[in-house]
């Protein structure tokens, strides 16, 4: 379960760039449920996880994650209860290190222990088998260094290894957006199916508001550091991808220049 309550982030306080970027958000999700986070560029999304995360410490307010108050935790501090995917693929890996060494990092995260007692037999064949059942065939490339993968082979094992070590929540920071449509579509399954067998709270920002609709089971929009929009059951049923961005259009007063992008 998360918990956040009037989480305020002011960048740069008391300087002439002062931005306050989040202003007094609140957002209580259970634990196992899915939000979709969309908003225009600047909106506060990736700052919102970022306070999850532990990498923004918001300048007022109150997070709690599974039952701790983690709002003054380092990324550190809070690893082994946060596992998050970025955008870009090589943020999430070691690219000079082989994949089974990457996944050994990542069952290993938010623990006090080393590489190697994370590398036995036993740890070996559990990690080559959650490698094999993403039908990529990389399980016959263990020893490859994870620079030699593709983008989104290199999305696919991120998630596999954000399940590794038992965090509860799962962050998405646009982790398709890289990716060609049949490899996005893949990596999107695969993030339904690793959510609800692992039973993780997730939250995913996304420009495509195709996929903020039909993944997840509730959709928030973030404009200027607010929530301005909050659905969830029958109400999200009923939207389509042109309310999205009719609300879009409400919450900006403007027109969108960039629909097409919108839509995909
Ligand atoms: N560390 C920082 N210092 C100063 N300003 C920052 C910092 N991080 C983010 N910002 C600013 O805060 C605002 C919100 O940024 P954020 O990355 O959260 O937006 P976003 O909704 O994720 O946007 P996008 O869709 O473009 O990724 C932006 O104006 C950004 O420039």
């Amino acid at each position: 379960m998360i918990e956040v309550s009037d989480i305020d982030v002011v960048f740069g306080r008391g300087t002439p760039l002062e931005k306050h970027v989040l202003k007094k958000i609140n957002l209580t999700m259970d634990k196992g449920s899915f939000v979709t986070v969309i908003g225009s560029n600047g909106a506060g999304k990736s700052t919102l996880l970022g306070v999850l995360a532990g990498d923004v410490i918001p300048s007022a307010g109150k997070v709690v994650i599974a039952g701790n108050d983690v709002t003054r935790k380092t990324t550190a501090e809070r690893a082994a209860l946060v596992a998050r995917v970025f955008q870009d693929p090589l943020a999430g890996s070691c690219g000079t290190l082989t994949i089974e060494e990457n996944l050994a990092l990542a069952a290993a995260r938010g623990q006090k222990r080393g590489l190697a007692p994370a590398l036995g037999q036993a740890r070996r064949k559990w990690f080559r088998e959650r490698v094999a059942s993403l039908n990529l065939g990389l399980e016959n490339r263990m020893a490859d260094r994870m620079e030699l993968l593709s983008g989104g082979q290199r999305q696919a094992l991120s998630l596999v290894m954000a399940t590794l070590a038992g965090s509860e929540v799962l962050l998405l920071d646009e982790h398709t957006a890289a990716l060609d449509p049949g490899m996005a579509e893949f990596v999107m399954e695969l993030t339904r199916t690793l959510i609800t067998e692992n039973g993780l709270t997730a939250l995913m920002v996304t420009h495509s508001m195709r996929q903020a609709l039909d993944y997840g089971d509730r959709t928030i929009m973030l404009h200027a550091g607010n929530i301005v929009l909050d659905v969830t059951g029958e109400q999200r049923k009923t939207l389509g991808v042109e309310d999205l961005i009719e609300m879009f259009r409400k919450v900006r007063g403007q027109t969108l220049d960039d629909d097409a992008l919108l839509i995909s």
